[in-house]
């Protein structure tokens, strides 16, 4: 059994190489919910009202995906269950939740973890890292199109995204709950280069066979269909 949970900044390609990794190994997808996500875009419309609320509704989807996907073979997992505090942590201190949000949070998140301490599996076998900088991130954004998350919807996005980056760095440094590695989501462009797609595909499954955790039976595919 293997399991690869993607990490990275907003719009760094987690979902993308989500599907490219799953489809590459023969393993199950699980995607972050977003465009089925009814608070995402009232959180946008009013962060300081919904940052909360926004918080618990993606624990709790997450909590979904991590135990599936921690008790059947195999997956991939688009954002880890480790960011979500990174997230809540740069609302809470840019004053979009009470110190009781942010305690009843904590409390929830302490208690679902525990909870993970349960299952066969408690933690991924690798965290591939998506590393892009401030102008990578925001040129995907735009490509990706999502209104709420443009910067011409709220003139506090610059800051918002910039200090995102900011908190990424420790916290990936900091990162222990399994091997990890890193990937130049500025220079390898794994959408529209096929050649750049094999160097980030090679790189991961290198990174699997050191660690003996390559599934026996993966035959590497001559060709993938990539959906734009
Ligand atoms: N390496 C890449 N090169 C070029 N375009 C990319 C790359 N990765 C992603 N994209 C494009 O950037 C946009 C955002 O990618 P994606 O939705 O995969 O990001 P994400 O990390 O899942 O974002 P979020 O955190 O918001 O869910 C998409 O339009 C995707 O096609
Ligand atoms: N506030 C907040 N907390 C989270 O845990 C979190 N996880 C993702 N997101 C936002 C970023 C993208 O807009 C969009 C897709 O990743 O959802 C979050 N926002």
């Amino acid at each position: 059994m293997t399991v690869i949970v993607l990490s990275g900044p907003i719009g760094a390609g987690k979902s993308s190489l989500t599907g490219i990794l799953s489809k590459y190994l023969g393993t199950k997808p699980f995607y972050e919910s977003v465009d089925d996500n009814p608070v995402l875009p009232l959180f946008y419309a009013d962060p300081k009202k919904y940052a909360f609320l926004l918080q618990v509704y993606f624990l709790n989807t997450r909590f979904h995906s991590i135990k599936d996907a921690l008790t059947e073979d195999n997956n991939v997992l688009d954002r880890s269950i480790y960011e979500d505090a990174l997230f809540f942590q740069m609302n809470a201190d840019i004053g979009r939740a009470t110190s009781e949000e942010v305690d009843t949070y904590y409390e929830l998140l302490h208690n679902m973890m525990n909870e993970l301490e349960r299952m066969p599996k408690k933690n991924p076998d690798l965290l591939v890292h998506i590393n892009v900088s401030y102008d990578t991130m925001i040129k995907r954004i735009k490509k990706r199109g999502r209104p709420y998350e443009q910067l011409s919807y709220d003139s506090t996005l610059e800051d918002y995204y910039k200090r995102l980056l900011r908190y990424y760095k420790p916290w990936y440094e900091n990162y222990d709950y399994s091997p990890k590695m890193e990937i130049d989501g500025d220079k390898l462009d794994f959408m529209a280069n096929p050649a750049d797609r094999q160097v980030v595909l090679n790189q991961i499954t290198d990174k699997l066979k050191e660690m003996g955790k390559l599934p026996e039976d993966w035959k590497k595919p001559t060709d993938i269909q990539i959906e734009a």
